[in-house]
């Protein structure tokens, strides 16, 4: 029989340490003394004192190998939600969180933080200062989400005082920042294809965007506060910005700092959601001899016209939780860093 190293309450493991949030987490660990080791699909980066282990998460030998001697595991895998492959979605957030489970638990790992949603509240309808207590969305927007409520109902009900193995959930929204794949890279994208020149609705929907480092700090706090007594013991915590923003105001500061026109026309909501499900199942109709990917879906025109923002007050009450970085100064670093995708002169 293999010999089980004994954990050590400062080491870890980050599965989905070569992601954008994953990679932030794993350097922010390093930087506080933690060891850490990363499990990821792919090998994205080297730190020195950072020993990857390149597996599926859905392979649970592949897990053992990198959960020996490991107290914590944070977990924030996940395929991207642009994928829209339901099954792949059911695979890795579904079935292979069952699998990340059973192998902490075999291999004596004492607490696992998710990185989970604040999107698995939301249905495409407006949510302002949202609580915890919110049902799940009964009607979830994509596959992504529903398979997002899945993965954190079983993780949520893992949590076992009396077996010594702990949970918590971290719901952050519209995570930005430097080195980020999507959020910019979308925008600019949009834009180079002189399609970011619409307002869709009245403008006024505020909108939670987290800067990265925030993030991390409150996935840091949830896992040095979750212990057998306290309150977060198989609970789910918002952690945003604390400070909701218009959506158009956010994409225009970055637009207009990367030197790109901000969008100035007004379309009304309810016709552009229309729009976006005719052409989307027009996509689906097409779909056995046309692959389209419509930058107009209904997904993304709720999000963009539709409030949602959400109140972090048990994270601050149960954590002691508050941003670190502005969001003024983190849109200011997140336009820096992308230098690459200015506007050409
Ligand atoms: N970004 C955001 O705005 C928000 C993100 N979240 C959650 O935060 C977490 C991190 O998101 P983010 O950093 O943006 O995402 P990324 O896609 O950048 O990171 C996820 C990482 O997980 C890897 N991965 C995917 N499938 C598997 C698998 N089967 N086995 C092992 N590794 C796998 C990915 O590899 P590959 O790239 O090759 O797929 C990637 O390296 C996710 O759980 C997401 O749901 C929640 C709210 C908002
Ligand atoms: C707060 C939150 C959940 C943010 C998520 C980020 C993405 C979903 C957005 C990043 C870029 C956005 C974007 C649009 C929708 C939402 C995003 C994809 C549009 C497609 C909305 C319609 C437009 O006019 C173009 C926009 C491009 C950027």
């Amino acid at each position: 029989m293999a010999t089980r190293i004994r954990p050590s309450s400062k080491r870890c493991a980050v599965i989905g340490g070569s992601g954008f949030l994953g990679r932030y987490l794993v350097e922010q660990l390093v930087d506080r003394g933690y060891s850490v080791s990363v499990f990821d699909i792919r090998q994205g980066y080297e730190i020195p004192g950072v020993t990857f282990h390149q597996g599926d998460l859905c392979d649970k030998q592949a897990l053992l190998a990198a959960l020996q001697g490991v107290s914590l595991v944070f977990h924030c895998a996940s395929p991207a939600p642009s994928c829209d492959d339901r099954s792949l979605f059911h695979r890795v957030n579904v079935d292979g969180t069952q699998t990340v489970l059973k192998a902490c638990q075999e291999a004596g790992v004492q607490k696992m933080v998710l990185t989970s949603s604040a999107s698995v509240v939301y249905e495409g309808t407006d949510i302002k200062d949202g609580k915890e207590d919110l049902p799940y969305a009964k009607k979830p927007i994509d596959y992504y989400t529903e398979t997002k409520i899945q993965q954190e109902r079983l993780v949520l009900e893992a949590c076992d005082t009396e077996k010594g193995f702990l949970t918590v959930a971290i719901r952050p929204h519209g995570i930005f920042g430097p080195r980020d794949p999507q959020l910019v890279p979308i925008l600019v994208d949009t834009a180079r294809r002189g399609k970011m020149k619409f307002i869709i609705g009245d403008g006024k929907n505020l909108v939670d965007f987290t800067f990265v480092e925030n993030v991390v700090h409150g996935h840091i706090l949830a896992a040095e506060r979750l212990r057998p007594e306290s309150p977060l013991c198989g609970k789910a915590y918002h952690i945003t910005n604390d400070e909701p923003v218009y959506f158009w105001d956010f994409m225009s500061q970055v637009l207009v700092g990367l030197g790109y026109d901000p969008p100035k026309y007004r379309l009304p909501y309810q016709l552009v959601y229309v729009l976006a499900m005719v052409l989307w199942l027009l996509v689906l109709f097409l779909r056995p001899v046309l692959q389209l990917r419509p930058t107009f879906t209904p997904m993304r025109v709720a999000l963009a016209g539709t409030h949602h923002f959400y109140s972090c007050a048990r994270a601050k009450q149960d954590m002691g939780y508050q941003p670190l970085v502005s969001l003024k100064d983190g849109i200011a670093r997140t336009v820096e860093s992308y230098a690459h995708l200015r506007k050409a002169a």
